[in-house]
């Protein structure tokens, strides 16, 4: 996997541990010559994870509402900057742009990100997957949330097909290998 989309926190205010392992990630992304992909700004999980994957080498594409643009929140590390008219085509943007998306902690812009992702597969849009990078069993109790929802048939079986699921860094750099 070369082109990566990461989904993760807009928020300076979380728990460390969260920043650390998104630069453990941004920089085995630039040792590993990855394209990261994402939300382009210069706060939370996205700019420790951009900083530290420009600074070993990765290249940066930020796909970016104009909007945000315009409140000055657009990170000086990008190498390239897809302009988009609002959330819903830059979701489609990052989505077509990358082969594979990871989901590190977040909020709602997080959960919307995924779950476009997952219910556009589910219809047949594309056959991407969400890797869940479970840091600290971040995404347990969504996870258990998804068996629920495969057990009583509100999802698809298996509802598997369309996530995977990191729980340490090395299961990560294993399924983006
Ligand atoms: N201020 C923002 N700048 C860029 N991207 C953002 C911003 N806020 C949300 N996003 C997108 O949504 C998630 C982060 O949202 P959270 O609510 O903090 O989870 C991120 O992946 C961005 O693509």
């Amino acid at each position: 996997m070369n082109k990566i989309a990461l989904f993760c926190s807009a928020s300076d205010a979380i728990d460390p541990i969260y920043a650390e392992k998104a630069k453990e990630l941004g920089e085995w992304m630039g040792e590993h010559r990855k394209w990261l992909i994402y939300g382009g700004s210069s706060s939370g999980l996205m700019e420790a994870v951009a900083d530290a994957a420009k600074e070993k080498g990765a290249m940066i594409m930020g796909v970016v509402p104009t909007r945000l643009e315009e409140r000055g929140m657009v990170s000086d590390k990008l190498d390239v900057t897809f302009r988009t008219f609002n959330l819903s085509d830059r979701k489609d943007t990052m989505l077509q742009e990358a082969e594979v998306m990871v989901a590190l902690p977040g909020g709602i812009g997080t959960l919307d990100e995924i779950f476009h992702v997952m219910a556009s597969a589910t219809i047949g849009y594309h056959s991407k997957q969400v890797i869940f990078y479970n840091i600290n069993g971040f995404w347990d109790d969504i996870l258990h949330f998804f068996d629920r929802l495969e057990k009583a048939r509100f999802a698809h079986h298996p509802l598997r097909q369309y996530y995977k699921v990191a729980n340490t860094f090395e299961e990560l750099t294993e399924l983006l290998k």
